[in-house]
């Protein structure tokens, strides 16, 4: 403690990172210290800590343990592994259900690359496993029966994937509503709002088919289609406010590179898929317009906010907007260029008019349509959602994105909340 009774020097550095030793911090400007310990405020990256500084002529590395000490710190970390093993071993053999073995039929809804790519999934799950697709052109995988009729293509189903875009799916749900069993649950791939109703899926489908206890369940997080399609390791959310449906949903789709977890907040799941699709057009703006990286990170934080203070308004848990379906599915729309919203947003930022971008895709972007309810729910709530608002204003052509910039850059520089 007397080191600090010392007189305590605070510089301003510019640490560089010695090539031999990049745990090493090498202040080429620090003057000839003392050889008593020094308090130094560093503006390093990191939050500035005041550290005994080593006198100059050691050498040794603070982070270099001695073997005792490494041998100690390996056993905690394989000791820790371990325990991680055992619980997911207890897990797995409780977990076991017999879920799969007693389904014999899903039907999905909507031909697009995600009914599809889910419907192969399913078909997967088990050889005997019959999967009828219900679509507008039934031109599919061989292992995959597809029909264009309703009757067919649910008789019988255990569970229906719905896969139709959301501002189709009121009038596509109507038109075979008297084929559905009021007992099917019905599992919602679908991320968006209705723009005229600001429904969700969650009221979309029960009210479509006029039955207030359809079965429902939300899956959705951060999962491109081309990468589930090739089995690369993914990891969504379903959510369900029956527990059971959504531990049974789970042992149905789960497997080795698709792990789900579970969820009770149909809400924050449903509210995060949607109004994520609309912050990707926010960031594809952003790269479009070449902004770069900070302002990347600026705006997708902004976003994140305005998600989780209209999603927890509307009831929905803090956890789930910084779980799968909230920001791991953020983080994913927003910064990799697979994502249809977010390509839409960069065409957008470089120039392009909407309607011509639109009319150039065979796929849906449901950031487009969203926008708009978003704002309409945002006025609901009362709640200032700034970039989703800008997005809006892009998406009716009543503001250009570089307008849109200038004005968010110049908003009241507020308290983070
Ligand atoms: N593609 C993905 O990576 C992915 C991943 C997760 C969730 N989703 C969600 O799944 C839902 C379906 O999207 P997708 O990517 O499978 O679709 P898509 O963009 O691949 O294709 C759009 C589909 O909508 C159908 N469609 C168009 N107009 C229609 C109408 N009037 N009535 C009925 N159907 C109509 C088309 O036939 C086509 O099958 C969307 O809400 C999307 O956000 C997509
Ligand atoms: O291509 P997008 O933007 O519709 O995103 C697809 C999925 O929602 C990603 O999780």
């Amino acid at each position: 403690m007397e080191a600090l009774l010392e007189p305590v020097f605070v510089f301003k550095l510019n640490p560089s990172f010695t090539s031999k030793n990049p745990y090493t911090v090498h202040f080429p400007n620090l003057p000839k210290i003392p050889s008593k310990p020094l308090v130094v405020a560093t503006c390093c990256a990191g939050t500035p800590s005041p550290s005994p500084l080593l006198p100059q002529d050691s050498d040794q590395n603070p982070l270099q343990l001695s073997p005792d000490r490494t041998r100690d710190r390996r056993k905690v970390v394989r000791i820790a592994w371990e325990k991680l093993v055992r619980w997911s071993r207890s897990w797995r053999s409780k977990a076991k259900t017999d879920v799969l073995e007693r389904t014999k039929k899903v039907v999905v809804l909507g031909g697009g690359s995600f009914g599809t790519a889910m419907a192969a999934h399913v078909a997967n799950r088990k050889a005997q496993m019959e999967v009828s697709m219900l679509v507008r052109d039934p031109a599919l995988p061989e292992n995959v029966t597809a029909t264009s009729d309703a009757k067919t293509a649910l008789l019988g189903a255990d569970y229906c994937l719905h896969a139709v875009p959301v501002q189709f799916s009121t009038s596509f749900l109507e038109g075979i509503a008297e084929h559905v069993d009021p007992g099917l649950p019905f599992i919602s791939l679908s991320k968006g709002l209705e723009l005229n109703t600001l429904r969700m899926m969650s009221q979309i489908i029960p009210q479509a088919l006029k039955n207030p206890r359809q079965p429902f369940i939300a899956l959705s997080g951060p999962s491109f289609v081309l990468e589930l399609m090739n089995k690369l390791p993914t990891a969504m959310v379903v959510a369900s406010k029956d527990k059971k449906l959504a531990h049974a949903v789970q042992q149905l789709l789960s497997c080795s590179h698709l792990r789900i977890s579970t969820s009770r907040d149909v809400t924050g799941v449903e509210i995060a898929g949607a109004l994520k699709n609309v912050l990707a057009i926010a960031a594809g703006i952003v790269e479009g317009m070449n902004l770069g990286n900070n302002s990347m990170a600026a705006l997708v934080a902004q976003g994140c906010s305005e998600i989780r203070w209209l999603a927890t308004k509307m009831g929905g848990k803090p956890a789930t907007i910084t779980g799968l379906s909230g920001t791991g599915d953020i983080m994913l729309t927003c910064f990799v260029n697979l994502s249809r919203n977010k390509r839409v947003g960069v065409r957008l930022g470089s120039g392009e008019k909407l309607e011509d971008i639109l009319s150039s895709m065979n796929q849906v972007a449901e950031g487009v349509s969203t926008a708009g309810a978003v704002i309409a729910l945002a006025q609901k709530y009362n709640v200032k959602m700034p970039v989703l608002t800008a997005v809006a204003r892009i998406m009716d052509s009543e503001l250009t994105p570089k307008k849109a910039v200038l004005e968010l850059m110049s908003l009241p520089q507020v308290e983070e909340v």
